[in-house]
């Protein structure tokens, strides 16, 4: 069974990676703006929805149907993470720039924030040539016959933070493209005084509930994943 990892991050990359799994790598790029009002929860389990549905399709683009018809069973991980406020609705998601940085890290500073990892797990099965149906005026190669998702939370304590020790930061160039402006494997660990729950799930990817989804996605197929 293959499975594909549906994400451009090099932290999700290389935490899979550990799990010594066969995988490979689809960028999926997708509108990743909140909507109007919409709660944390609903947004993460949105965006990981809305990749694996960009990763079909482009499998439908990429992959000619399969000659011999076999009916091959792909898994594939999407994932978001974001930054959660104590008011359980102000989400941190990757910072626009420098004062989009400053505004939520000023909100972080001295306080615990949560950071959410939603993972998808879709199963899919290549229809066998001939069988595949049209819809959307797209040829439709694939099936979905199976989905699962699960939410991961990690509470992050932040120690205080100065104008000065945020301007730096900024300037490393490390916040940009991460969620709430820091990553926990780098710099940012500077100012994390305590977590409680995954350390991976902070990273990007709750690697062991990861695993277990794997695993039960695969139960009862003759090549089960058993990861470590
Ligand atoms: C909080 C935190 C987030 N992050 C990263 C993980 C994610 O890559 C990023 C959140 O953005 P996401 O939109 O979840 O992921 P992405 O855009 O990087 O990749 P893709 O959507 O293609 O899967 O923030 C860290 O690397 N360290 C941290 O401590």
């Amino acid at each position: 069974m293959d499975i594909i990892l549906a994400s451009g991050s090099p932290r999700r990359r290389e935490l899979l990676a550990r799990a010594q799994l066969d995988f490979r790598v689809l960028s999926v790029d997708i509108d990743e703006t909140p909507q109007d009002d919409e709660l944390p929860k609903d947004y993460i389990e949105r965006m990981v929805a809305t990749k694996a549905m960009a990763a079909i399709e482009q499998l439908n683009g990429t992959l000619e149907i399969d000659e011999n018809g076999t009916n091959e069973l792909i898994i594939i991980l999407t994932s978001d993470t974001i930054g959660v406020l104590p008011d359980g609705k102000t989400v941190l998601v990757k910072p626009t720039d420098r004062e989009h940085a400053y505004s939520m890290w000023q909100q972080m500073s001295d306080n615990i924030h949560e950071v959410w990892t939603a993972v998808q797990a879709t199963k899919i099965q290549r229809l066998p040539k001939g069988t595949e149906h049209n819809a959307s005026k797209r040829t439709q190669a694939f099936q979905i016959i199976d989905q699962q998702q699960i939410t991961e939370r990690t509470a992050v304590t932040f120690i205080p933070l100065t104008t000065e020790m945020m301007s730096n930061y900024w300037d490393s160039g490390e916040p940009a493209d991460k969620a709430g402006g820091y990553g926990i494997q780098g710099l940012g660990a500077a100012w994390v005084s305590r977590i409680n729950g995954s350390y991976t799930n902070v990273v990007g990817f709750p690697l062991a509930q990861t695993l277990a989804l794997i695993k039960d996605m695969t139960e009862g197929s003759e090549d089960i994943v058993d990861p470590l």
